[in-house]
């Protein structure tokens, strides 16, 4: 029997699952590290901690599971994507905090880019909505605020990569790489031609010499230093985990679309081989190449999901557990008379408004916490479906079910409003580490271990279906959307 290890690099913690060669988990080593606030909107990690972390869950995962190291015969890495990490070539150190995907602080680069008129530009050629959320305005911040690195990264001294490149550097010693799924979440790589964008480079003023190569998903990235495991593993898979999850829920079919509700909540469709720049507000990246030329993603991106649950809890304290909120939301029988928009830091796709904020209609006097709690769970079905509605307006095609994962998918209400609202099945696979599950095939299929998508189809995990049972949500999502409208144009600031 042989293993693959899978490294899924979250935006909260750190996670190393050992698979063997039929998709079974045989360990699981997981650990937080600390996020840190500096400023409102600000968001930072330290990539030091990023990097321990992960060798510390490798380690532990590779010790629990008492196999033949000789038999772990490749490593998958998969990563939270965008969060933005320059270090120096020669101390391997980063030069500034980690900045994280949901960090705001470039929010007026990224405007003042639109208001310029490039955002059609920028759109054409990364299939990306200008915003703060890619990399690009991030590094070019580290650049103007850390003294002389300009200047280093000019001359290759100083490094930039997403999370996958940083442990990617150290975990083999020095290799400078990263895959089309990461770099076409920067805002600087061209998807058409699979290569950063010397217009770009130039307009965001990133020096060339500062960026990764770039290597199709599944390939020999390179093999970790002895030091590390007590062998050199071969890593031959890097995918960001959202394509990753895409993969791992085998979305292998044109129009299959699956949905991670985890802090945010991200919705993919595969578009085949053909990149579909979106008239409604969707986002197009690469999702992986094994071999057989890229395949693309349409993707819309939720900012809230999770993080609204988890807000219920600790900041609320209306609720001590998320596993309580599906039986709060089935208590209330009637109509719910709230609508509650959490645009906690703006609203994603395919509403594109950072400045939105938070906020709730309806309440009166006979208002309870399931209102409320049933309003949330009802707001991540809606924004869900409104991406997916949009996605079939520029692809055109549907498929009669989607796929979810994440921690937010246990919630079993939630699923099947989703089905409701979207008129179609909604699958949860039992295994639902379906994201480091598509690192392990995409590492197994850059070493040879499988050989195409039927083996990786052999390998398919039963799952939990929730059909639409019927009910009509159109008033709903009516009131809801008239909710999103009402948001979007009362910004209190
Ligand atoms: N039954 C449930 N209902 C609603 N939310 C849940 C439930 N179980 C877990 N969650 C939420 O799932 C989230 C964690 O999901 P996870 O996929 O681990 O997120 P991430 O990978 O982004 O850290 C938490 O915000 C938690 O509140
Ligand atoms: O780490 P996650 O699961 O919150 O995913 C983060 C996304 O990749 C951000 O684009």
């Amino acid at each position: 029997m042989k293993y693959i290890l899978a490294i899924d690099a979250g935006t909260t913690s750190n996670r190393a699952i050992l698979f063997d060669e039929d998709a079974r988990v045989i360990s699981v080593a997981q650990k937080s590290f600390r996020q840190f606030f500096p400023h409102p909107g600000w968001v930072e990690q330290d990539p030091a901690e990023i990097l321990a972390t992960t060798v510390g869950v490798c380690a532990e995962a590779i010790a629990q599971a008492q196999v033949d190291r000789k038999d772990i015969v490749a490593m998958g890495i998969t990563n939270q994507r965008e969060t933005t990490i320059l270090w120096d070539k020669k101390t391997g150190r980063a030069i500034a905090p980690a900045i994280v995907w949901q960090c705001r602080r470039t929010a007026d680069r990224a405007e003042a880019m639109k208001d310029a008129g490039y955002g059609d530009m920028i759109r054409e050629k990364t299939g990306l909505e200008v915003d703060a959320y890619f990399s690009a305005t991030k590094i070019a911040y580290i650049l103007d605020h850390v003294k002389g690195a300009r200047e280093k990264a000019e001359k290759g001294e100083v490094l930039f990569g997403t999370v996958d490149s940083f442990l990617l550097y150290h975990l083999t010693g020095g290799v400078h790489r990263t895959d089309i799924s990461n770099a076409s979440r920067t805002m600087l790589f061209n998807i058409h031609s699979l290569d950063w964008d010397e217009e770009l480079l130039k307009l965001f003023n990133i020096p060339r010499a500062c960026l990764p190569e770039v290597l199709p998903t599944a390939a020999h990235f390179g093999d970790t230093l002895a030091e590390h495991f007590g062998i050199s593993i071969p890593i031959t898979g890097m995918i960001g985990d959202q394509q990753s999850a895409l993969f791992g829920e085998q979305c292998f079919e044109v129009g299959e679309v699956k949905s991670t509700f985890g802090t945010g909540a991200f919705v993919l469709m595969n578009t085949g081989h053909a990149p579909i720049i979106s008239e409604h507000g969707l986002l197009s990246s690469c999702a992986w190449d094994i071999g057989e030329g890229p395949v693309y993603a349409m993707e819309g991106s939720i900012f809230a999901c999770g993080s609204v649950i988890q807000w219920l809890k600790d900041d609320l304290g209306l609720i001590a557990s998320p596993d309580e909120t599906a039986a709060l939301a089935e208590s209330v029988t009637e109509k719910n008379p709230m609508v509650f928009v959490p645009a906690f830091t703006g609203l994603g796709t395919p509403y594109w408004d950072p400045e939105a904020r938070g906020t709730i209609f309806g309440i009166s006097r006979s208002t309870t916490k399931a209102h409320l709690v049933k309003a949330a769970l009802d707001a991540i079905a809606y924004m869900s479906a409104d991406v997916i509605d949009a996605m079939e307006k520029d692809l055109k095609a549907s498929h009669d079910r989607i796929l979810v994962d994440g921690g937010v998918s246990h919630n079993d209400y939630l699923m099947r409003t989703l089905a409701d609202a979207i008129h179609r099945s909604v699958h949860r696979p039992a295994l639902v580490e379906t994201t480091a599950l598509g690192a392990a095939f995409m590492a197994g299929m850059g070493c040879g271990l499988y050989k195409d998508i039927a083996d990786i189809k052999k390998r398919a995990s039963k799952a939990q279906v929730f059909a639409p049972t019927g009910a009509d949500l159109s008033e709903e999502r009516d009131r809801w959307k008239k909710a999103v409208a009402a948001t979007m144009a009362n910004h209190m600031d």
